[in-house]
């Protein structure tokens, strides 16, 4: 990443220098770094990688188009892998967008609509990307400025990402998308059509291009960063994912970097037909699973620390977190066991049963958050640093931090850990991310509605009162 010179801005300055060394960054990209070390290590070669058909080169798994329930299986162990070392807290491990690429590549035939030559840009993408394990941020939403369904954007110079030329060389691109996750530390930005208006042309359209490609810039929010002490941080001092606002000021995308424009209709198909969608849940259930666990073992070591067992309310607490738990493992359990073949021959876990999961979990995971600050209670805001443990304070914290079941040097360990994943700005950022990473709940238990099929349930009933059937 360092080869890189991204254009990346926070409050208001031009990032200088390696991102690599920037505090913002450094503690993400060590991590990735070591998730990409966990692929090649002998201990996990063969769980992780698999022969590259172009290469037969060890390629990341995650970039495995499954083909069986057995692919679906070795995926999940993979995935499982990565989560497991970050505890699920980086959303946007590369096996994220790799699945992505590699769902969308597996269906790239449906770009031969408008050209053949944009299916061909897709699969090589994500053949190179495969071969070379390319790390991707993505973007599909349009900036926040105006929400309301009839609303169309009529300023002269495009706020929106818009196509502002087409010429010999390629598309040009102006105009912002509002969020791309660890933008400026991956090789590649690949835009997703944004809106979902059957109408809206304009803005359908996809490619990828390299983060360091000219007249691409990336606005930062502000760092939840606050130190490097594993200590008093430690999931933001390892794990802080950073957010960016993409800008494109004239950007010229390439024809061979183009796999659809204009086309509202290639949008729709390519998200329908495509497995997009469960497979990519597939990841995103398992990483949350993953959390899951993590959460549930804290909320019990506060609860033993405290000493709080013997109280039914904590005991319903804790029982919230294992129910939400075990649904989701029956329903990643579920959809495997109900993975299909689609079109295209990729084995694909069922939708409805992922859809469920990742539903369920925007409103499960704040409550687990809420459960761990109501057990937690005042603790989580008298907890001493690193620092007054090497301080002349260190007899006072020693008798006054203890716990039931530990040292005050346990107890503050378990308690800032609580901190950070609940009140810290990194915690708070990692609900709102649980709650829209996947898009707005509203729109998905919208989704769920309209995908779920109920016809045979409303046949109970028609039979049951032997009423004329309705036509579905
Ligand atoms: C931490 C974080 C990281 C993210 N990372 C990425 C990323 O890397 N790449 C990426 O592409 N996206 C990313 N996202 C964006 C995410 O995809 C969006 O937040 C999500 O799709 C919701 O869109 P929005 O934020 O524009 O909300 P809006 O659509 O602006 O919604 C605002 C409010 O209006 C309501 N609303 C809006 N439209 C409707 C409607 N039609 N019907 C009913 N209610 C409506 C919503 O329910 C909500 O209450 C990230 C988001 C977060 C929070």
């Amino acid at each position: 990443m360092d080869q890189l010179k991204p254009n990346v801005w926070m409050k208001g300055k031009q990032i200088q220098g390696k991102l690599s060394e920037h505090p913002a960054y450094k503690g993400a990209m060590l991590t990735k770094a070591s998730l990409y070390d966990t692929q090649v290590h002998p201990d996990f070669i063969e769980k992780m990688t698999y022969s590259s058909p172009r290469t037969n080169e060890r390629v990341g798994i995650s970039f495995l188009q499954p083909k069986s329930k057995e692919d679906l299986e070795a995926r999940r162990h993979m995935i499982n892998i990565w989560a497991t070392k970050t505890a699920g807290m980086m959303g946007r491990t590369p096996d994220y967008l790799n699945t992505v690429l590699m769902t969308l590549a597996a269906s790239a035939s449906i770009l031969d609509d408008q050209d053949e030559e944009f299916s061909k840009n897709l699969t090589n993408l994500y053949e190179t990307a495969r071969d070379h394990d390319l790390s991707f941020t993505h973007s599909f939403i349009n900036p926040q400025v105006d929400r309301s369904s009839d609303y169309t954007e009529l300023s002269t110079q495009p706020i929106a990402t818009k196509i502002v030329e087409k010429n010999s060389n390629g598309i040009v691109i102006k105009g912002a998308r509002l969020l791309a996750t660890q933008g400026g530390i991956t090789d590649e930005v690949l835009v997703l059509p944004s809106s979902s208006k059957v109408t809206d042309n304009e803005y359908a359209f996809s490619f990828s291009i390299p983060t360091d490609t000219d007249g691409l810039k990336f606005i930062c929010r502000e760092s939840y960063y606050q130190g490097s002490s594993f200590f008093n941080y430690p999931l933001s001092s390892r794990f802080h994912e950073m957010d960016t606002m993409i800008i494109f000021d004239n950007v010229l995308v390439p024809w061979d970097r183009v796999f659809f424009y204009h086309r509202q209709d290639i949008a729709h198909q390519l998200f329908l037909r495509s497995s997009f969608t469960p497979l990519t849940l597939h990841q995103v259930i398992i990483r949350q699973i993953t959390k899951t666990e993590f959460i549930l073992g804290l909320a019990q070591k506060m609860v033993t620390t405290l000493n709080l067992s013997e109280y039914q309310h904590i005991q319903g607490k804790i029982s919230e977190i294992i129910i939400g738990l075990e649904t989701m493992k029956a329903l990643l359990d579920q959809a495997e066991l109900h993975a299909n073949e689609d079109e295209w021959g990729t084995m694909v876990p069922n939708t409805n049963s992922l859809y469920i999961s990742v539903t369920m979990f925007s409103k499960l995971y704040p409550r687990m958050i809420e459960i761990l600050q109501l057990i937690g209670a005042g603790g989580l805001v008298a907890i001493p640093t690193e620092e007054d443990f090497h301080s002349p304070l260190v007899k006072d914290i020693e008798k006054y931090c203890q716990g039931a079941a530990c040292n005050a040097d346990t107890k503050t360990k378990i308690f800032r850990l609580a901190w950070d994943l609940t009140m810290s700005a990194f915690g708070t950022r990692q609900t709102q991310y649980e709650r829209y990473f996947f898009g707005d709940p509203v729109k998905l238990t919208s989704n769920l509605y309209n995908g779920y099929p109920r016809h045979e349930y409303m046949n109970l009933v028609e039979d049951f009162l032997e009423i004329n059937k309705e036509a579905h």
